[in-house]
C-alpha cells in the first residue's frame, strides 16, 4: 500500500439526473486536478428527490450511474465509489416487483468493477421534526455482508452506506476481513446530522483504527428534504482530517499505511476483541 490523496465529495444531488451527474463530474474534476487517486460519490448522487419519480426512472437512473461510473473512472484514472443508486431487483416475480436495492459500486481506473453492496440498514424513522422516512417502501434491504477490496496500492476498502453507520457490527465484520479503509457515503438529514454524523463517523474509525471517508449530500434537495452535508474524511485515531462544511465541494486528505500501521501498533485494541 501506497499513500494517496482520496477526495469525499459533497453535492446536493435533486430529480434531475443528468444535472446531477454533471455536478458530480465537475467535483470529480476538482479532486483530481488537487491530486485524488479515489473519490468517493454519496449516497443518492444521481437521484434525490420524489418517490414515485425515482420508482419511474428506476431503470434509467441505474444504467445512467454505471456507465458514468465507468467512463468517469477511465477518463480520469482514478478508483471512483458511487456511494448509492437505485438498481431495479432483476427477479420481479419473486413478490418485489418495482422494488430497488440501494447499491454502491466500486469502480478501477480501466472502469472495471470492484466491488458492489446493496444497502443493508433502510432508514424507517419517524423523526420528531415531523418528517417520516420509510426507505423500505421502495428498497428492498441487501442480503449479503458488505465486501472488502483487497488493494495492493489503495489498501483494503470496506463498503457500507450511510445508515450503515449507526450498526457497529456491520464495521467490524469489514475490519475482522482485513478492512483499513471504511467508506460511508451518506445523505444524513440535517436534523440527525447535527447531533450524530460525525460522532458516528469518528467511533467507527477509532473502534476499527481505519480510515473513514465519508462523502455526503448537502443543502435542500426538495422544499422538504435538506442534507446535513459536512462530508469528512477522519484518521485511524479519529481526527478529522478534512470537513467539506456546509457547502458543496470536496474533502481531501492523504492515506497513509504508515499512519495505520503507528496507531495500530499505539491501540492494538483489533486484537483485544473477546468472543461474547
Ligand atoms: O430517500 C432516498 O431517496 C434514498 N435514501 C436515503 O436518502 C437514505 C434512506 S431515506 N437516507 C438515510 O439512510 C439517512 C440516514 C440518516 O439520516 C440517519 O441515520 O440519521
Amino acid at each position: 500500500m501506497k499513500s494517496y490523496l482520496a477526495a469525499a465529495v459533497q453535492m446536493t444531488s435533486v430529480s434531475d439526473v443528468d444535472k446531477n451527474l454533471a455536478q458530480a463530474e465537475d467535483l470529480i474534476q476538482l479532486a483530481v486536478n488537487r491530486g485524488a487517486e479515489l473519490v468517493c460519490l454519496p449516497e443518492n448522487f444521481p437521484f434525490l428527490g420524489d418517490e414515485s419519480e425515482k420508482i419511474r426512472l428506476a431503470t434509467e437512473i441505474a444504467e445512467k450511474s454505471e456507465k458514468f461510473l465507468i467512463t468517469i473512472a477511465q477518463r480520469y484514472q482514478i478508483l471512483l465509489l458511487g456511494g448509492g443508486f437505485p438498481v431495479p431487483v432483476s427477479n420481479a416475480s419473486n413478490g418485489h416487483a418495482g422494488k430497488m436495492y440501494n447499491t454502491a459500486l466500486l469502480v478501477g481506473r480501466e472502469g472495471e468493477e470492484l466491488a458492489r453492496y446493496r444497502k443493508m440498514h433502510l432508514f424507517d424513522v419517524n423523526l420528531p421534526d415531523g418528517n417520516t422516512y420509510q426507505e423500505s417502501a421502495t428498497i428492498l434491504a441487501g442480503e449479503e455482508a458488505p465486501p472488502v477490496y483487497y488493494s495492493e496500492q489503495y489498501g483494503n476498502l470496506g463498503l457500507s452506506v450511510c445508515y450503515d453507520v449507526r450498526f457497529p457490527e456491520l464495521y467490524r465484520h469489514l475490519s475482522k476481513n482485513g478492512a483499513n479503509v471504511l467508506f460511508v457515503p451518506a445523505a444524513f438529514t440535517a436534523f440527525t446530522g447535527k447531533d450524530h454524523w460525525q460522532v458516528l463517523l469518528q467511533a467507527r474509525a477509532i473502534e476499527n483504527t481505519s480510515y473513514v471517508i465519508a462523502p455526503a449530500q448537502v443543502g435542500m434537495h426538495t422544499p422538504r428534504r435538506q442534507s446535513h452535508g459536512h462530508a469528512m474524511i477522519i484518521d485511524p485515531w479519529g481526527i478529522v482530517l478534512a470537513d467539506a462544511g456546509d457547502r458543496t465541494g470536496v474533502a481531501i486528505a492523504e492515506i497513509q499505511p504508515s499512519r495505520i500501521d503507528q496507531i495500530r501498533r499505539q491501540m492494538p485494541s483489533l486484537q483485544h476483541r473477546t468472543v461474547l
